[in-house]
């Protein structure tokens, strides 16, 4: 085999165009950020993994990059070692890429995450077997993915269509649905709420029902709603959703509206970490985790999250933000690699034009996306793109994800308030 000891690193932020999506937080900036992490060995192969790029944790990867270098890609203990070292050290604050919805996930384990993703990706290469054989093996050959709707203007402010068009209502969700389900397949429905009075998106998903009423339904308010509003919601909706999202904050909201709520309860954002899980169970706050390797600490973080969740009777789900085709990939290995990962996971996909990788590998059919085969990853990076929207960071002045500080640009009276009805 190859000779595999890393030699260098580079973290490149990238920014892709964004519609603008509306959220509990405010709405999506015209552009989003991620940052391609690419690791080099002396044996001559090469990885890549994707994550946020928000300027905290940029500084922060940098210093994990050099931290790294002279390390085996296969000493993944001592690369997660040697980057909680550096990391803890450090007193840069902020920078967690998710817009301020997910803030108490372990910095260590959204920094190591990347890394581990590229350092599978060579594992994999110098082995000749695709990273969800490093996983344990795929027990799935294709992995469905949700159809992602979001409430969004029609364009940003001063600029044209994006060709989505405004879904602001009923009618709205219904038109995007039927696109989306038209060109993926998708098999289920998530629709991101928090944004309209509980009353208007409890209509939303109803009109949702009526027309799609084979397609399993998720609504994600992110911790919009009070309890006491979580409970009436949850009762409106008994038989109509699979999983209710994170409706109001914290562990204990979430226990009180378990306690009321019919349909299980799923968060992406009260069990963000390993400590939250042993509270999450012991005052019963969610039946559903979203698994998200971009802050558990990567893949094979990620398969132990799956295994406690199995442990103690959890579904699993996956969560995703605006991502490149790197993750997907990730995403992709890792869920192939899950027994219990029961339900489609989440992805942005659809609301992408762009991409750093060159076309091929990854596609949807029937709303789902086959599990790459090829050696590693499977993905390969387009250098001429990478370099375009590289520079499309440079030149768009993004530097952190602000969903809210954008809203309040455009409409100055905004507030972002957490639980707001
Ligand atoms: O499930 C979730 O909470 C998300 O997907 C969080 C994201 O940040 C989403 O709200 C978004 O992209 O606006
Ligand atoms: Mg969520």
């Amino acid at each position: 085999m190859q000779p595999t000891t890393i030699t260098g690193v580079t973290v490149t932020p990238v920014a892709f165009i964004d519609p603008p999506l509306l959220n509990t937080v405010g709405v999506h900036q015209p552009y989003a950020l991620r940052a391609i992490i690419r690791i080099e060995t002396d044996g001559g192969l090469r990885g890549v993994g994707e994550t946020y790029a928000d300027t905290a944790h940029i500084t922060r990867m940098e210093a994990a990059a050099e931290a790294i270098i002279g390390l085996d890609v296969f000493a993944l203990n001592r690369i997660r070692d040697a980057i909680d070292q550096r990391v803890s050290r450090m007193t840069v604050t902020g920078g967690d890429g998710v817009a301020g919805m997910i803030t108490t996930a372990s910095t260590t384990d959204r920094v190591f995450s990347p890394f581990e993703v590229a350092c599978l990706d060579i594992q994999g290469k110098a082995l000749g077997r695709p990273v969800s054989d490093l996983l344990g093996g795929a027990v799935r050959d294709r992995v469905p993915f949700s159809a992602y709707l979001f409430y969004k203007w029609a364009g940003h402010p001063g600029a044209a269509d994006d060709g989505w068009g405004e879904a602001i209502d009923p009618a709205g969700l219904i038109r995007q649905a039927h696109r989306m389900i038209d060109e993926y397949g998708f098999t289920a429905i998530k629709l991101k709420g928090g944004v309209f009075p509980p009353d208007e998106e409890v209509a939303a998903i109803k009109a949702l029902h009526a027309e799609f009423p084979n397609i399993p339904l998720r609504l994600d308010p992110n911790a919009a709603w009070t309890v006491d509003t979580s409970v009436r919601v949850a009762a409106e909706l008994d038989g109509i959703v699979e999983y209710l999202e994170d409706p109001t904050p914290g562990l204990d909201g979430m226990a009180e509206v378990a306690a009321e709520a019919k349909m299980p309860l799923a968060t992406n954002m009260c069990v963000v970490a390993f400590d939250h899980l042993k509270p999450a169970v012991v005052k019963n706050s969610v039946s559903v985790v979203l698994s998200d390797h971009h802050y558990w600490g990567g893949l094979q973080r990620s398969r132990q999250l799956a295994a406690i969740c199995d442990t103690f009777g959890m579904g699993l789900s996956m969560h995703s933000n605006s991502h490149l085709s790197i993750s997907l990939a990730a995403m992709v290995h890792l869920a192939a690699a899950t027994p219990n990962l029961t339900y489609a996971c989440d992805t942005h996909w659809p609301w992408k034009t762009e991409d750093v990788v060159k076309p091929g590998v990854l596609g949807f059919s029937d709303g789902a996306v086959p599990v790459p085969t090829g050696p590693g990853l499977g993905v390969e990076i387009d250098e001429d793109a990478l370099e375009r929207l590289h520079q499309q960071y440079l030149d768009c002045g993004i530097r952190d994800r602000d969903d809210t500080g954008y809203m309040q640009s455009i409409d100055a009276g905004f507030e972002n308030t957490s639980p707001r009805w």
